[in-house]
């Protein structure tokens, strides 16, 4: 099994900079050959992006090599050790349903990952089979195809393709198996990892690998202190996680499990588990089924990243000085930094989703009032923007009542006072509402389809609708409809 042979024409053109480090920080693994698979989904624009045929992509040869039965031609298959803390317990961890086959050396020079996740158990696999079922996968790449196209950094999905053979849950499910695509796969539970089981030389050594691969603008700073390169690494990584969960907050996207094994150091959302995106606004709403003290609720997403970015820090105090008082002073002042870029961040997003042009006092306190009004009557997140983007008042989106009517005299009040036309205020708002976001039920009702009836057209259909959230067509409006009220609230499974 896994011999390299694999159509040489669809482009694979692999690197292997991880692999280049010390075996510490992987265990070289091939795949566990699976019975036969088939090819359900292939993402043909992202192949392009990275510089493969997807027609090639799709011969059966290519379709091995997604089901990890062939290696493409330059592979080096391997498991990445990490550790992290999984609901505030640090545990060790690693890939143990994963493989990383290599870096995608794009025709541009850019690097990504190429992982298949679900391929078979590995040194990491602690109880695990190694595998994955299909609903979570699909679910995976339906999910992070739409964070993508709304503008939000994140893993990528490249093909899904089922094994042939059953993996056993709670019932007997078809197993899956996703190629995933990243900038990287390196965590903050990879940084745990070497410092709680490394050298201090493994840590420094990881730190230079991410700066290299993620941050090369910081590699000729100093090694240590103020100026140092550490530092400028805790920085620029507290930085984009604040961006990031700033994204997260304006689209209404629930994580669900922040772990520090979650964080990736490359700015990009991992891990499609248990997420979802909020309909009613309510800063309390959870959707893993596992999470039962709401620690990874919406509105706690800020705060539970300052959390992981802290245990980040923790991993990386030895190299920011040399004395521990100087080097805990330091980190304690980057991660600071945290909330104002992030309050930043969020107050930009939040204007141009009310279409405010220029900053003003008052507009923290209207955006405040606002969500305030939206909490209280239920109001349905995504649809109150749409409302207020395309001037449907006249249905609105929560009772009409006083408090309503006032805020939007006031908004109005806002809009009128600036000097930008109504044309280009709506085009502000529009590039700022989606008019589709993968809502629960819909997704659930494709997946449903495909993994029990094999019926795949609700689900290219839902992708279709997602893959341009800013369209506004007619075609999309069937997307904004709510879940029945009968399953609200409700969570998603928190399946694997
Ligand atoms: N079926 C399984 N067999 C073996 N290991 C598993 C299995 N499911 C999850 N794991 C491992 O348990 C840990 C936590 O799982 P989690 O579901 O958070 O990650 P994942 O979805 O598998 O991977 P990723 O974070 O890379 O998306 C990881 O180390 C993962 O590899």
């Amino acid at each position: 099994m896994n011999e390299p042979s694999a159509n040489p024409n669809a482009g694979w053109n692999f690197d292997h900079s991880y692999a280049r480090l010390p075996e510490f920080f992987y265990t070289k693994q091939e795949a566990k050959p699976v019975r036969a698979p088939q090819l359900i989904v292939l993402n043909d624009k992202l192949a392009a992006e990275l510089g493969l045929n997807a027609e090639a992509l799709r011969s059966e040869e290519n379709v091995a090599v997604f089901a990890g039965n062939r290696l493409p031609p330059g592979a080096e298959p391997l498991a990445q050790a990490y550790a992290g803390h999984q609901f505030g317990y640090f545990t060790m961890l690693g890939d143990g349903r994963a493989l990383l086959l290599g870096e995608q050396i794009t025709p541009g020079g850019d690097r990504f990952d190429i992982q298949l996740k679900g391929s078979g158990r590995t040194p990491y696999s602690r109880g695990g089979d190694g595998r994955a079922a299909l609903g979570p996968m699909l679910r995976e790449y339906i999910i992070s195809e739409a964070m993508h196209a709304l503008g939000i950094p994140t893993t990528r999905s490249l093909a899904v393709v089922t094994t042939g053979e059953t993996v056993v849950r709670e019932q007997d499910l078809r197993g899956a198996i996703l190629t995933r695509v990243a900038s990287s796969h390196v965590r903050v539970g990879t940084f745990q990892y070497a410092a709680q089981f490394g050298e201090l030389t493994d840590v420094r050594t990881l730190a230079d690998y991410v700066i290299q691969r993620h941050y090369p603008q910081l590699a000729e700073l100093a090694d240590t202190g103020e100026a140092g390169r550490y530092l400028a690494l805790l920085r620029e990584a507290i930085q984009r996680q604040a961006a990031l969960i700033a994204q997260w907050q304006l689209v209404g996207f629930i994580h669900g499990v922040m772990n520090t094994d979650n964080m990736t150091l490359s700015g990009e959302t991992i891990d499609y588990g248990p997420c979802a995106f909020m309909d009613a606004y309510d800063p309390a709403t959870v959707f893993s089924s596992i999470d039962r003290h709401g620690r990874y609720a919406y509105g706690n997403q800020p705060s539970i990243a300052v959390w992981n970015l802290s245990r980040f820090a923790e991993s990386l105090l030895p190299l920011l000085h040399d004395e521990e008082e100087q080097a805990v002073r330091l980190a304690e002042e980057a991660l600071k930094g945290f909330a104002g870029q992030f309050e930043a961040a969020w107050l930009k997003g939040m204007r141009s989703k009310l279409g405010l042009f220029g900053e003003q006092a008052e507009d923290a306190a209207l955006i405040h009032d606002l969500l305030g009004l939206m909490h209280q009557h239920h109001a349905d997140y995504t649809n109150t923007f749409l409302a207020l983007t395309f001037g449907r008042l006249e249905e609105p989106p929560m009772a009409y009542t006083p408090e309503w009517a006032e805020w939007l005299e006031r908004w109005r009040a806002r809009l009128a006072g600036q000097p930008e036309t109504d044309d280009a205020v709506r085009e502000l708002m529009r590039r700022s509402n989606p008019a589709v976001i993968p809502r629960n039920h819909r997704v659930e009702e494709a997946l449903e389809a495909a993994v029990k009836r094999e019926d795949y057209s609700v689900m290219e259909r839902l992708l279709q609708a997602l893959a341009q959230p800013f369209a506004h067509t007619p075609e999309q409006a069937d997307y904004a409809e709510l879940p029945p009220a009968s399953d609200r609230p409700y969570r998603t499974f928190c399946g694997t």
